[in-house]
């Protein structure tokens, strides 16, 4: 199984349907990025925010507040922060959380920013606690202090920056102090994308893909992509390589059945994994509750890949609860699985 780090630096399996890019999935999502706020689809709270905020700050010729994006992977952090520098006519340096290791990387980059650029730092809940002090001052203040000398006799030198913009991004708001929340002018909460606005980025990407996508197989590919754009897109180029090898290179609604099947991503947009985890919920404990380890084990699983893995999106879907005692199905993955639910009908299978 192939693996990258995830969210919280631990490893995770990259199926199709999970929500994290490693940099090679990055550089095939490049060429899809939406480049001006007015094709970055759905999202129209945030959209109309962020635009009175940029419009106001180029109207009076200054960098707007800093912006904080927050929200689960996969849904336009990273693509929101290069259009706020195009809007802006500004170049964007990016750097992330983990990418700092000291303060003095971070120091290093704020002194040469130049002004009015976007520093746009992705994970922001992952910076390290220096850096993290020296950062509220040079968003507060644009300064920043340089020490110099070691121990009793180090002293530190005020350095003052050009106006600049910060747009961080965190799938982890709330682990963000309040201190560098509070820094930010402007928060953006990205939430998932609903089918129609789905089908609206697949028949953008496959138009710049050159790729004809029929309606019918954009909605199929939609309701598949967990309200999440980078999974649609990665469907989307899984079923254009299917239409490509054994169709006619048309997307039509049977080249993405075809192809979703080959990848295992059932009609929920569930893989393997999520299947199989609410199999054994159902048909080996019963619907539980079972814990944790337990079902792990049943799966031949990591609890960790379980619950950072498989849980959230059943949890979202309504299939999984959680309770004090362990997992539990609820209602949805019994039907979702063609069973019956014990207490429904007295027995486990329909
Ligand atoms: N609103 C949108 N309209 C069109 N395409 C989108 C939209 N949002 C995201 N995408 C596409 O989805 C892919 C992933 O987006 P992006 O990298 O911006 O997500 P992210 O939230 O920064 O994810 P991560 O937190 O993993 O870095 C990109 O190819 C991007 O073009």
């Amino acid at each position: 199984m192939a693996e990258q780090a995830g969210e919280d630096g631990t490893d995770v399996d990259v199926s199709l349907v999970r929500p994290g890019a490693d940099d090679l999935e990055r550089a095939a999502e490049a060429a899809l990025r939406p480049r001006r706020l007015e094709e970055f689809v759905g999202q129209r709270v945030v959209r109309d925010q962020l635009s009175l905020v940029l419009e106001a700050a180029l109207g009076r010729g200054r960098a707007p507040d800093h912006v904080l994006l927050s929200g689960p992977p996969g849904l336009g952090k990273t693509t929101l922060a290069m259009i706020i520098a195009a809007e802006l006519g500004a170049s964007l340096r990016v750097t992330s959380g983990p990418a700092i290791q000291h303060a003095g990387d971070l120091a290093a980059v704020l002194s040469s920013l130049e002004e009015g650029e976007v520093l746009f730092l992705d994970e922001i809940h992952r910076l390290a606690r220096p850096a993290e002090e020296l950062l509220y001052v040079a968003m507060e203040d644009f300064r920043v202090d340089v020490v110099v000398g070691k121990g009793a006799g180090a002293s530190a030198i005020p350095l003052s920056l050009p106006p600049f913009t910060v747009v961080g991004a965190t799938t982890r708001a709330g682990l963000l102090p309040a201190p560098l929340r509070d820094r930010f002018g402007f928060t953006g909460h990205l939430d998932f994308y609903s089918d129609d606005e789905l089908e609206r980025v697949l028949v953008r990407s496959a138009g710049l893909l050159g790729a004809p996508l029929e309606a019918a197989a954009a909605a199929e590919i939609a309701s598949r992509s967990r309200g999440t754009p980078r999974i649609a897109n990665r469907l989307l180029r899984r079923v254009r390589d299917w239409a490509q090898v054994r169709g006619d290179g048309r997307m039509s609604l049977d080249a993405a059945r075809a192809a979703l099947e080959v990848y295992e991503v059932d009609a929920r947009g569930l893989d393997r994994l999520d299947r199989s985890v609410l199999d054994a919920l159902c048909r080996r404990f019963g619907g539980g509750p079972v814990g944790l380890t337990t079902l792990a084990v049943a799966v031949g699983e990591e609890p960790e890949t379980v619950e950072t893995v498989a849980e959230p999106f059943l949890v979202r879907e309504g299939l999984v609860g959680r309770t004090p005692r362990g997992r539990v199905a609820l209602p949805a993955a019994w039907e979702h699985l063609g069973l019956v639910p014990p207490s429904a009908g007295g027995t486990l299978f329909a």
